[in-house]
C-alpha cells in the first residue's frame, strides 16, 4: 500500500513535502555554470535582488499542435527540500575557482527555497509554445541554480506524456495501450520516467513493476518467447491434474483434456497437421500457473497453424474446469491481417462449441509499434484490443528532446529580453499573467499573456489578442470563459494559498479530459492548424518599446 500513500499524498507524516522520486535530483544535478554565476552574483552583492524567471518551450513536438505539460509535481518536491549537503558544499568548493571565498560556502548553507515563488500551469494541462509553464520568482542566485534540474525535470516528462498522448490519439479511446518500454528506454530513470508520464499521457498500464510500486500505476504483462521455447515435450509436465475453479473438484489429467480439445478444433478448421508439441506444453504450464485469465504469446513457431489452435484448446479446457482465458499476443508479422484471422478463429469457436464470449477474447498486439504503425493498422483494419508499445514511444523516437527555456524576465521590478537574430528566440519580457480564453463552442480559442498588473480579460468583454512579434496577426476575441493558467505551487514568504499537488490518477484525468477539449483541427496528425498564442495590446507595445531600446543601431559605412 505503500504506492498508494505516495501517490495520494505529497506529503509526509510531519506535513513536509516528500522529496524527489529520483534521491539523484539533488542541487547538484544541475550544470557547472549555475554555481558559477551563483559565486558571481553573490561577490557582486547582488545575490538577494529579486528576479523573475519564465520556463517555456519553443515549439510542439513530433510536428504536432499540442504538448502535454508534466514533470510540475517532481519540481516541487526538489524545492520544497532544496538543501545543499556539508558534503556537496565541498565538492562544489573543489569545483570552482581556489579564489572563491569562504563566505560564499557560508551563504550555500544556508540557501533554501523558503523565499521562492513558483507559479504554475496544473501539470496534464495541454499547453502551447511561448506560454510560461513556470513563473520562478526569488533571489536571482537561487533561483538560477534551478534552472537546470526544473528544465531537467519538465522536459522529457512533458515530452513522453505528449508522445504517449499521441499514441492514444491514434489508437482510439477503446484499445488498450500498455508501456512496455523499461528494457530499451534511456537508463533507469529514462524507464521509471516514462513509465509515469506515459501513464499522464493516457496509457493504461505498463509492465514496470517499480513504477507500479512508487506511482501505483496498474501493472499488466504477458510472457515472452523465452518461456515457450524453454520447453521441449509434453513429457516435461509431471503433475498433470488441476483443480476446477469452484473447487468441487479435480481433473486427473488436464493434458488429456486439451488434447482432446485440440483434436476437435483441428477438425472443426480442417487443420490436419501437428501443432508444435513444445508450445502446447507451455502454454499448458503456463495455464497450471495462472488458470485464471490465462495469456499466450502465439507466435513463437506459427500464429495460424500452432499457436492459435494450441491456445484455443488450453482455454477451452479451461473453461471446461470453470475458468475463463484472457487471450492471446501477437509479436510479429502482419498484425493487422494475422489479427483478423485469430479473431475469425475465435468466433468459429464460439459458435460451433457454443462458448459464449470467446469470440472476445483480448488480442495483443506488440513490436515495434509506434503512431505511423498504429495508423497503418486502422486504415487496414484490425481485431486488436491492447497494443504493448516500448521502444518507440519510451524512447521518444521520433523527437529527442523539447527545447524547454528558462529565461530572466524582470529583475528588481525591469523587465528583460532576450534578443534573437532568430525571432521565435526572442524571448517575451516583464513578470506576466496568462489566460485560456474559450470561444462559443466551448473550445479554448487562443492564450494571452498580460502584464502583471493588467486587468484581467472578462467574459463577454472583446479583447485584442495579438501576436507577439508580428504585427499583422492579430483578432478580437469575445471570451466566453476565462480561465488564470498559473497558479501558486510554492508561495515563498507569502500567505498565499497553495495549490494542492493531485495524485497522478487525477493528472491523467486532466490530461484526458483537457485532449478531449480541445478543437480537433489542432490535434490532427496530418498539418493540424496552430493554436493562436498572443499578447495583450499593452504587453504587445512594451516588448516592442524594450526590443527597440535594447538593439543597438547599426551604421552603415
Ligand atoms: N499490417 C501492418 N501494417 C504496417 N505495419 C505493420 C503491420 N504489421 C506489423 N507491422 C510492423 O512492421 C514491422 C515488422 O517488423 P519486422 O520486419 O522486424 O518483422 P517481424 O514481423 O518482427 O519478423 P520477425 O519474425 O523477424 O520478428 C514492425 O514494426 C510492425 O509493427
Ligand atoms: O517492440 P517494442 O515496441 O520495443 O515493445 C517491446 C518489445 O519487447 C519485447 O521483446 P523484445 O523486443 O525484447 O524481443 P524481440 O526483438 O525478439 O521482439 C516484446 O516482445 C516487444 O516486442
Ligand atoms: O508483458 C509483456 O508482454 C512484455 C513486457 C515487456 C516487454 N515486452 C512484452
Ligand atoms: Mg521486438
Amino acid at each position: 500500500m505503500e504506492a498508494a500513500k505516495n501517490n495520494n499524498n505529497e506529503r509526509t507524516s510531519n506535513g513536509s513535502i516528500h522529496g524527489p522520486t529520483n534521491p539523484m535530483v539533488t542541487p547538484l544535478l544541475n550544470d557547472l555554470y549555475q554555481f558559477t554565476m551563483a559565486y558571481a552574483y553573490w561577490k557582486a552583492n547582488k545575490h538577494q535582488e529579486r528576479a523573475v524567471f519564465d520556463l517555456y518551450f519553443r515549439k510542439n513536438p513530433f510536428g504536432g499542435e499540442y504538448t502535454v505539460f508534466s514533470g510540475l509535481e517532481e519540481c516541487i518536491r526538489f524545492i520544497a527540500n532544496f538543501k545543499l549537503s556539508e558534503d556537496e558544499i565541498d565538492f562544489v568548493r573543489q569545483s570552482l575557482s581556489p579564489s572563491c571565498e569562504d563566505a560564499f560556502f557560508d551563504y550555500l548553507r544556508g540557501l533554501d527555497c523558503s523565499d521562492v515563488e513558483v507559479y504554475a500551469i496544473p501539470e496534464g494541462t495541454v499547453v502551447f509554445p511561448k506560454i510560461p509553464l513556470l513563473r520562478v520568482e526569488g533571489p536571482v542566485a537561487a533561483v538560477q541554480l534551478l534552472e537546470t534540474p526544473f528544465v531537467n525535470l519538465i522536459n522529457f516528462a512533458s515530452l513522453v506524456s505528449t508522445n504517449a498522448a499521441r499514441h492514444r490519439k491514434v489508437a482510439g479511446k477503446s484499445k488498450t495501450l500498455l508501456e512496455f518500454g523499461l528494457r530499451r528506454a534511456q537508463g533507469p530513470d529514462g524507464g521509471i520516467s516514462a513509465s509515469k508520464y506515459c501513464y499522464i499521457g493516457g496509457f493504461d498500464a505498463t509492465s514496470n513493476v517499480a513504477a507500479g510500486k512508487l506511482f501505483g500505476i496498474p501493472l499488466r504483462g504477458t510472457h515472452s518467447h523465452a518461456f515457450v521455447s524453454s520447453y521441449m515435450s509434453l513429457d516435461e509436465i509431471t503433475d498433470r491434474s488441476l483443480r476446477r475453479k469452484d473447487g468441487s473438484s479435480t481433473c486427473e489429467d488436464f493434458v488429456s483434456l486439451v488434447q482432446t480439445w485440440l483434436s476437435k478444433i483441428q477438425l472443426l478448421n480442417g487443420v490436419f497437421g501437428e501443432t508444435n508439441q513444445s508450445e502446447l506444453a507451455a502454454f499448458i504450464s503456463y495455464a497450471f500457473a495462472f488458470p485464471d485469465n490465462f495469456l499466450a504469446l502465439v507466435d513463437t513457431y506459427d500464429v495460424m497453424r500452432s499457436g492459435i489452435p494450441n491456445f484455443c484448446a488450453v482455454a477451452l479446457a479451461l473453461g471446461d474446469l470453470g475458468y475463463k482465458a484472457g487471450g492471446i499476443r501477437l509479436d510479429s508479422g502482419d498484425l493487422a491481417y494475422l489479427s483478423c484471422q485469430a479473431r475469425k478463429f475465435f468466433c468459429s469457436i464460439e459458435k460451433e462449441f457454443g462458448v459464449p464470449g470467446f469470440g472476445k477474447l483480448i488480442i495483443t498486439a506488440s513490436n515495434d509499434l509506434n503512431e505511423e504503425t498504429l495508423d497503418a493498422l486502422n486504415k487496414q483494419g484490425h481485431e486488436v484490443d491492447a497494443f504493448g508499445i516500448g521502444t518507440y514511444l519510451v524512447t521518444c523516437y521520433a523527437q529527442a528532446a523539447l527545447g524547454v527555456v528558462f529565461k530572466l524576465v524582470d529583475i528588481n521590478n525591469q523587465p528583460r529580453i532576450k534578443l534573437s537574430e532568430d525571432v521565435s528566440k526572442v524571448s517575451i519580457p516583464c513578470k506576466k499573467r496568462s489566460y485560456r480564453l474559450y470561444g462559443k463552442e466551448g473550445y479554448p480559442l487562443v492564450d494571452i499573456m498580460t502584464g502583471e498588473d493588467e486587468p484581467p480579460p472578462k467574459v463577454g468583454e472583446r479583447i485584442l489578442c495579438r501576436h507577439p512579434f508580428q504585427e499583422s496577426k492579430r483578432a478580437y476575441v469575445v471570451p466566453q470563459r476565462v480561465e488564470e493558467l498559473l497558479r501558486c505551487y510554492w508561495p515563498g514568504n507569502l500567505d498565499k494559498k497553495l495549490e494542492p499537488l493531485p495524485p497522478l490518477k487525477e493528472i491523467r484525468e486532466r490530461c484526458i479530459n483537457q485532449l478531449e477539449q480541445m478543437r480537433p483541427d489542432h490535434m490532427r496528425k496530418l498539418n493540424p492548424t496552430p493554436y493562436k498564442v498572443s499578447v495583450s495590446a499593452k504587453l504587445y507595445e512594451f516588448i516592442h518599446f524594450l526590443w527597440l531600446n535594447e538593439a543597438p543601431v547599426g551604421e552603415l559605412q
